[in-house]
């Protein structure tokens, strides 16, 4: 992959040539302080202050062992340290403030590439609406995923460059209530054809998509030649679209070709094959029953702890987990033991769900490969300490 086609794959490329047919959205160049700020873990955890004064959260998200370790030093007669003043980006506040009430008063908030689906648990509504800045703010700083997007974006292109791009931007779309998840397609696009489609929840059987599947084939297969593959400037890509009540086609994204991009319902080889042979057509994939639903938080295991390759939730984990640990550890010996001890555990854990189906060979080789090059890291570091 090269770095062209990652930036390409960016909100704020790709969105001007495709407003009319993707979700209404406003997009704001964020100040070199505010990346900063999402990049900070060393500082407690603050919000930004409020210019308009729209906190609707507490400013500080209380963290016990910064705060004992507050009290140590104003207790031991040193220096008291003063906390940190929190952050403050009143511009940005007040564009976004704009931004929002223009687009209906609620968002959905993404940068570049990615938006923040790991911290929604974090948010009042358990949901990525944001009503003002703060709770954007909040989002955005409390998520492990959009580290991919500040910093590994060019990790798997062959032509690496760059280790970010030179600017960041905030993209808030319409806040869409009932989006129903059946109706999300991931469609595949390789030497400029349509080659694949899948259903973009594959952790749930939704029996009428069953019926709906041949109408919904010529639905997408008519988007992508009227409205994409014209357009778009790469030959091969993946995009995402929602289909309405009323058959109308909504673009939501578009992502690169392989690496982080998950298949979904194919494998990339199964896709690569497809290609290969002549005059294969599309393959629309759907869950067919129940019994072959990938499993989810009601089932068994959801299919995020099963997919360990490059660029799913284990591997952003394990690396972001690697370097906050490396950070915390280096000069600790009883930090060092314990942290043998939890990866020892977590490497249990993981193992125990990495055998429920439908995980793959491959990816259970990924797991135990990265979980035991950690463990010897961290065990070496400890009997030299
Ligand atoms: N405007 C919106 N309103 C409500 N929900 C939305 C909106 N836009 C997207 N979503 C939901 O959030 C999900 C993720 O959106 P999106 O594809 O933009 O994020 P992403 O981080 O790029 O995801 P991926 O990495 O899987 O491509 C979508 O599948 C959709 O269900």
């Amino acid at each position: 992959m090269k770095q062209e086609e990652v930036n390409l794959c960016q909100i704020q490329e790709w969105y001007p040539k495709f407003k009319s047919v993707s979700i209404k959205t406003l997009i704001h160049e964020l100040p070199e302080s505010f990346v900063e700020y999402l990049l900070d873990d060393h500082g407690p955890f603050l919000l930004p202050v409020s210019v308009i004064n729209e906190d609707a959260l507490p400013n500080r998200i209380h963290n016990s062992e910064e705060e004992e370790d507050y009290q140590v030093s104003e207790g031991s007669g040193d220096e008291a340290e003063q906390p940190p003043s929190p952050p403050s980006f009143p511009e940005l506040e007040l564009k976004i403030k704009e931004s929002i009430e223009s687009l209906g008063g609620a968002v959905f908030p993404k940068l570049n590439w990615s938006a923040p689906k790991d911290s929604a648990w974090i948010s009042t509504t358990g949901t990525l609406r944001c009503t003002s800045f703060s709770e954007i703010a909040l989002l955005l700083r409390s998520s492990d995923s959009l580290i991919h997007d500040l910093c590994h974006a060019y990790d798997s292109c062959s032509d690496k460059s760059l280790s970010r791009p030179p600017n960041f931007y905030l993209a808030l779309r319409k806040w869409y209530p009932s989006l129903r998840p059946e109706m999300e397609f991931r469609c595949f696009v390789r030497d400029r054809l349509l080659v694949g489609i899948s259903q973009r929840e594959v952790t749930g059987f939704y029996p009428a998509l069953l019926e709906k599947k041949s109408a919904l084939e010529v639905v997408i297969r008519e988007f992508f030649m009227d409205k994409v593959s014209q357009t778009f400037e790469l030959e091969n890509y993946t995009f995402d679209v929602y289909v309405t009540m009323d058959d109308r086609v909504k673009l939501v994204d578009f992502n690169p070709w392989g690496a982080f991009t998950l298949p979904l319902l194919f494998t990339w080889e199964e896709l690569e094959q497809n290609c290969a042979e002549e005059g294969h057509g599309v393959e629309f994939r759907i869950v067919e029953s129940q019994s072959a639903v990938r499993p989810g938080l009601k089932t068994a295991v959801p299919y995020d702890y099963l997919a360990t390759g490059p660029g799913s939730g284990w591997d952003q984990f394990l690396r972001n987990a690697d370097q906050e640990l490396e950070r915390q550890t280096r000069r600790d010996r009883p930090g060092l033991q314990k942290l043998v001890v939890k990866i020892s555990l977590f490497w249990f854990c993981g193992s125990v769900l990495q055998s429920s189906p439908p995980a793959s060979h491959q990816n259970t080789l990924f797991f135990h490969i990265f979980v035991f090059r950690w463990w010897v890291k961290y065990l070496i570091q400890m009997i030299h300490l």
